[in-house]
């Protein structure tokens, strides 16, 4: 049986100060270190052994990927970066807290920006230092396909250039991949996977560090996925991300 193991990175210090983060490259918090850890224990324990690993450019994901590999004892494996597993772009909104962000447009602006299909927010200012176009990591990416902002539907028309041609296809000789990624380049591979409609992937959200394995049968079509872990635990990790972007009461 073949299977993918999606995982998004553990807490960064902007998941802690509940701000926005996109392309923004921030760095673990010592919780999310100890969550790439459990993570790693827990694929081990479940007898994981990844031919390939895939991550974005951004160190939460990397960094969350090497204690994982870490872990496993496979810090060997073949590793491969990619710009296209990034987070979605959050445009003007990224630096913002989110809770606050609702208090000054309310709960449901704030929702349509984090969680809905084909609504970005607005965009990063061309000459705004922020903007990848000035960042050296993405000089070899053409300016055109550089985002100023996202929706997740644009987010998931950059990921599957390189899911369809560089992961996915991996999988006919490869058994066991790992993707090590973000809340919302995660979601829209998943809505790809698991054929979510547009309205329906508003209500996924991805806890930090909890491992989410698809298993395929040879012909490569789906047929299982679960996360793994607790699954009262896990509930309550999701509904805590959903309410990251409400007011405080
Ligand atoms: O970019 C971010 O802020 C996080 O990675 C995901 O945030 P979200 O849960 O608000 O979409």
């Amino acid at each position: 049986m073949k299977k993918i193991v999606l995982l998004r990175h553990g807490e960064s210090t902007w998941n802690r100060e509940n701000r926005f983060t996109g392309w923004t490259d921030v760095d673990l918090t010592e919780k999310g270190i100890a969550e790439a850890d459990r993570a790693g224990e827990l694929l081990k324990k479940e007898g994981f052994a990844f031919d390939k690993a895939y991550t974005s450019y951004l160190k939460r994901a990397v960094k969350t990927l090497d204690r994982v590999l870490d872990k496993l004892d496979q810090d060997w494996i073949p590793v491969e970066k990619s710009w296209r597993l990034n987070e979605k772009h959050y445009g003007m909104l990224q630096g913002l807290n989110k809770s606050e962000t609702a208090a000054k447009y309310g709960d449901q602006q704030v929702l349509v920006w984090r969680r809905s299909y084909d609504i970005a927010p607005d965009p990063l200012a061309e000459d705004d230092p922020r903007n990848p176009r000035f960042d050296p990591r993405y000089r070899l990416v053409p300016d055109g396909e550089l985002p100023r902002t996202e929706s997740l539907k644009e987010t998931i028309e950059r990921i599957m250039p390189y899911w369809q041609c560089a992961i996915f296809p991996n999988l006919k000789t490869a058994d066991q991949l790992l993707v090590v990624a973000h809340g919302n380049s995660l979601r829209g591979i998943i809505k790809h996977l698991k054929r979510i409609s547009d309205d329906d992937i508003v209500n996924l959200n991805l806890p930090t560090a909890v491992p989410y394995v698809f298993e395929f049968d040879d012909r490569l079509n789906l047929t299982k996925d679960y996360f793994l872990g607790d699954p009262e635990e896990i509930r309550k990790l999701m509904e805590a991300v959903a309410r990251q972007g409400k007011k405080q009461q």
